[in-house]
């Protein structure tokens, strides 16, 4: 091919790829919603969610829980390449770049106003929707181990559990995880070690649970793994593996440092009657954490 022509399968040279700390590409491959004011800030609807009711009804596909958005608010989708954003008689109305509308086809950089929250409409490839996904991975990630962070963990558990008011019939289960006599590594290897031991135990964890499940370092030594479609048998054997699987692993730390070997408590539990909110599901998994713990550690108990 002569210097110079191009090809349909060539990639623009100039394209920017911006990936994140474990090399993923976060670049946004096409036009997309980015929440910009209000609850659910930095997250984006994308077209494969589309169409997209927003609203604070659990019926919603993207919930916004302020009192200021409608059930049903308004709805997004594409006719033909270009994406609609239409009033569902809404209370406080839909507002694109503050005028209020029935329905109406969006431009690059229009503001959609849902309440006392904001999107921004991106096209694709614009710098701005590059700039806000990059930003938004470091809103969602953990500085130390680059897993998900509490409040990604808490915005998936709260996602799937408006799924579960929709169709009760698919179990969920929580797990949380904390190493055993962390506190001893530190005091025995120094604080160094215990950042290496916390970020080699992110990679196995990451490499041992499903492309399914939400990992999440919740706390200093707390790490949380949601299971969306299992119930408590199958998590528990998960589990069972995760925590046979750090018993048996060996920590590359500075010689010397003496850390033995590392092990993990795990409690578990499952969404079910009883339970009307994230935090319930979070209590139960800590109250058996806490049993694990008592009973000697290095159990999961759930
Ligand atoms: N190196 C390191 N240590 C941390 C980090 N976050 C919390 N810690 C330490 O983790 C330790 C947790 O100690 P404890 O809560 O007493 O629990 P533990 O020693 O693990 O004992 P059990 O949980 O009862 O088995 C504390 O010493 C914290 O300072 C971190 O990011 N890096």
């Amino acid at each position: 091919m002569a210097q110079g022509s191009r090809s349909d399968e060539q990639t623009d040279p100039c394209t920017l790829l911006i990936v994140n700390d474990q090399g993923d590409a976060v670049e946004p491959r096409s036009a997309c919603l980015v929440v910009i004011r209000g609850e659910r800030l930095g997250e984006r609807i994308e077209p494969d969610a589309l169409p997209a009711v927003i609203g604070r009804g659990s019926d919603a596909d993207f919930r916004i829980p302020s009192p200021s958005v409608s059930r049903r608010h308004c709805r997004v989708l594409q006719d033909r390449g270009t994406w609609w954003v239409e009033d569902l008689r809404s209370t406080n109305l839909t507002l694109v770049n503050e005028h209020p509308i029935d329905r109406r086809p969006l431009n690059d950089g229009d503001r959609i106003r849902v309440g006392d929250s904001e999107l921004k409409f991106l096209a694709a490839g614009s710098t701005e929707a590059i700039y806000l996904a990059k930003l938004h991975e470091h809103v969602i990630r953990d500085e130390l181990t680059g897993l998900h962070n509490r409040r990604h963990l808490m915005a998936g558990l709260d996602d799937e559990l408006a799924r579960r008011r929709q169709r009760m019939d698919s179990p969920l289960s929580l797990a949380i995880l904390d190493v055993d006599h962390f506190k001893a590594i530190n005091d025995r290897a120094g604080h160094l070690v215990g950042d290496e031991v916390l970020r080699q135990l992110a990679r196995l964890l990451e490499g041992a649970v499903r492309e399914t499940d939400l990992l999440a370092r919740i706390g200093g030594e707390e790490f949380a793994v949601l299971m969306p479609d299992s119930g408590l048998a199958p998590a528990r054997s998960i589990c069972e593996r995760l925590r046979s699987a750090v018993e048996r692993a060996e920590f590359a730390v500075a010689a010397g440092s003496g850390i033995g070997t590392v092990t993990v408590s795990i409690g578990l539990a499952e969404w079910g009657a009883g339970m009307n909110e994230a935090s319930d599901l979070l209590r139960a998994a800590d109250a058996e954490l806490y049993r694990a713990k008592r009973e000697g550690r290095n159990r999961v108990y759930g």
